[in-house]
């Protein structure tokens, strides 16, 4: 058995050299490329390795040694990272055009089966297609459409918490999830052990693992991919094979529940239903690839909607367990125009900034620990570029490191500390160029997150409704004594606090009741 396995390697070793030695014996003219960490000669013997452990905190410190953009060469593939909001400015929003595509991902896309992500494919035709269709569903006019469904889920959410509040991550995803399955595939989640949920739950643990550009080699050196999955070190290869079975049914198993449903007369009216119609009516003939992009863009939607607002929920949470003060001003500017036990929120009470310290909240609970840290990786795909004198070549995988712009003193003072008061004053901030909302952790330009007005309208209505019959606070021990929480993140795509402890009290016997109502609202 080592014998083959060695000769395997041997063969795609030789082969990547004598690929490297052909690109060098081409004579490219040498470019004066950002600098960066060594790498040695041909990128095969690597001095440094793209992080795969909390990476934005390594480019991060980068930064003080390299500057605020920072180049490497990987076994030939060249990455450029982006640590300053100038930066990412300069060349992912104002020149989009060329910055917009998606590298190659052999482990994601190749071997997991996630090809069906939109978010990973190159900027061409077939992308803006399922680009197309998303926005239709999710842009800013459409999107109150959809309240009545998170409004709902927001107040089954209360309920849930007043029953047991031990597992807040399970909680939220319930929420999260049911809102985008409810407007995706018109199905109600049930309230324990839903299939679908159970099924993309497991299925994005791959996605977070692979999601972040640098955790696999095969990603590097694409020939990797031939590694017979029984050998040692091909790991990725037997998790691969696991993640693909639950990709290929995350992809395919709503779906069809979904087109069963439409052939019974029992579907309910949802993005899919829409879709389905329009492209019958139209002439399937005219358009047979639509039903593909229908399926990919509903599965993308759930990918990437569901566990993304979950972080940012959660880290609410944990915000308001340390920073008291900023629940107890939240909290007044709730009871300022809703009176306590009277009736909880909704988005009603949203409108001409009546609730803007919430706003505050929010944007600084995506400011203070971001969700997507490093931010999907973009890729110069056409041409060589010039920035600050330097060559950009093509090929380059762009990385956007959203953790280091919302952390940057200049920019953000006490970055570290939870302080959605920074927003307050915004002539002040405007003239000293601080605190910008950080729309930045929704990523840039052309491929901007277009999931963000909806995530907004849900965690807007979770922490409002939270917040008015809630009270969120530290534990206390045998001896009366408070104590800490843990303050940990998730590495990954989607970084998400671990599991902390707090205390979560109805505020009054009214907030008791307006919870129990909500059993016979929702
Ligand atoms: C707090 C919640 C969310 C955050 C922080 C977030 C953040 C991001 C980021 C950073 C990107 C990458 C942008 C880039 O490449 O420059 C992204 C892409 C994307 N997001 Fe979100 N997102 C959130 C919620 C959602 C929701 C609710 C949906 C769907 C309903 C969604 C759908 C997408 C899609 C489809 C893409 C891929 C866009 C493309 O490649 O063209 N996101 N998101």
């Amino acid at each position: 058995m080592p014998t083959v396995s060695y000769g395997w390697l041997s063969a795609i070793l030789l082969g990547t050299f004598a690929y490297i030695l052909r690109q060098r014996s081409r004579g490219q003219r040498k470019q004066q490329c950002p600098p960066g960490p060594p790498t040695s000669w041909g990128g095969l013997k690597l001095k440094v390795e793209l992080p795969k452990q909390y990476p934005w905190l390594t480019y991060a410190k980068w930064k003080g040694i390299y500057g605020d953009i920072v180049f490497l060469n990987i076994f030939r593939n060249p990455v450029l990272v982006l640590n300053s909001a100038e930066a990412a400015q300069d060349l992912l929003e104002k020149r989009s055009a060329i910055y917009s595509s998606r590298p190659v991902r052999t482990m994601q896309a190749e071997l997991m089966g996630f090809g069906f992500l939109f978010s990973g494919l190159p900027y061409n035709a077939w992308y803006k297609q399922h680009r197309n269709m998303f926005h239709k569903h999710f842009q800013p006019k459409v999107v109150p459409e959809y309240h009545a469904i998170q409004l709902k889920h927001a107040r089954i959410l209360l309920r849930n918490l007043l029953h047991d509040h031990s597992n807040l991550d399970h909680h939220i995803r319930r929420t999260t999830a049911a809102i985008v399955l409810e407007i995706s595939y018109g199905h109600h989640v049930a309230d324990q052990g839903d299939e679908y949920v159970t099924l993309a739950d497991k299925a994005l643990f791959g996605v977070t693992q692979s999601g972040v550009f640098g955790t696999y080699m095969v990603d590097y050196v694409p020939l990797l991919k031939h590694v017979p999955a029984w050998m040692p070190g091909a790991e990725f290869k037997r998790n691969a094979r696991k993640w693909r079975t639950l990709a290929t049914q995350m992809l395919n198993r709503p779906f069809e529940m979904v087109k069963e449903r439409m052939e019974s007369g029992t579907a309910e009216g949802c993005m899919i239903t829409t879709e389905l119609e329009s492209w019958f009516r139209e002439g399937i003939d005219n358009d047979k690839s639509r039903g593909t992009v229908i399926k990919d863009v509903a599965a993308t939607a759930y990918a990437a909607g569901s566990d993304t607002t979950l972080s940012t929920l959660a880290t609410f949470f944990l915000a308001m367990v340390l920073y008291p003060s900023v629940q107890e001003k939240a909290r007044d500017e709730i009871f300022k125009h809703i009176p306590c036990g009277e009736r909880l929120p909704s988005f009603g009470d949203r409108g001409d900034g009546q609730l803007s310290y919430i706003d505050y909240v929010i944007w600084e609970s995506l400011r203070w620990h971001p969700v997507v840290n490093i931010s999907l990786a973009h890729y110069i795909e056409e041409r060589n570029d010039e920035y600050r004198g330097y060559t950009i070549p093509k090929g380059t995988t762009v990385l956007g490191n959203i953790w280091a712009i919302t952390h940057d003193a200049a920019v953000y003072p006490d970055p570290e500390k939870f302080d959605p008061e920074r927003f307050v004053n915004t002539r002040v901030n405007e003239e000293q160029g601080i605190n910008p909302i950080p729309e930045v952790v929704f990523g840039f330009g052309r491929r901007v997150c277009p999931g963000r007005f909806l995530a907004l309208d849900t965690i807007w209505i979770v922490i409002a409704s939270v917040l008015a019959v809630y009270r969120i606070s530290k534990t206390v021990d045998d001896d009366g004594n408070e104590v800490e929480p843990n303050v940990e993140y998730t590495s990954g795509l989607f970084s998400r606090p671990k599991p902390f402890e707090f205390r979560l009290t109805p505020l009054s016997d009214g907030a008791t009741t307006l919870i129990a109502q909500t059993v016979t609202d929702a």
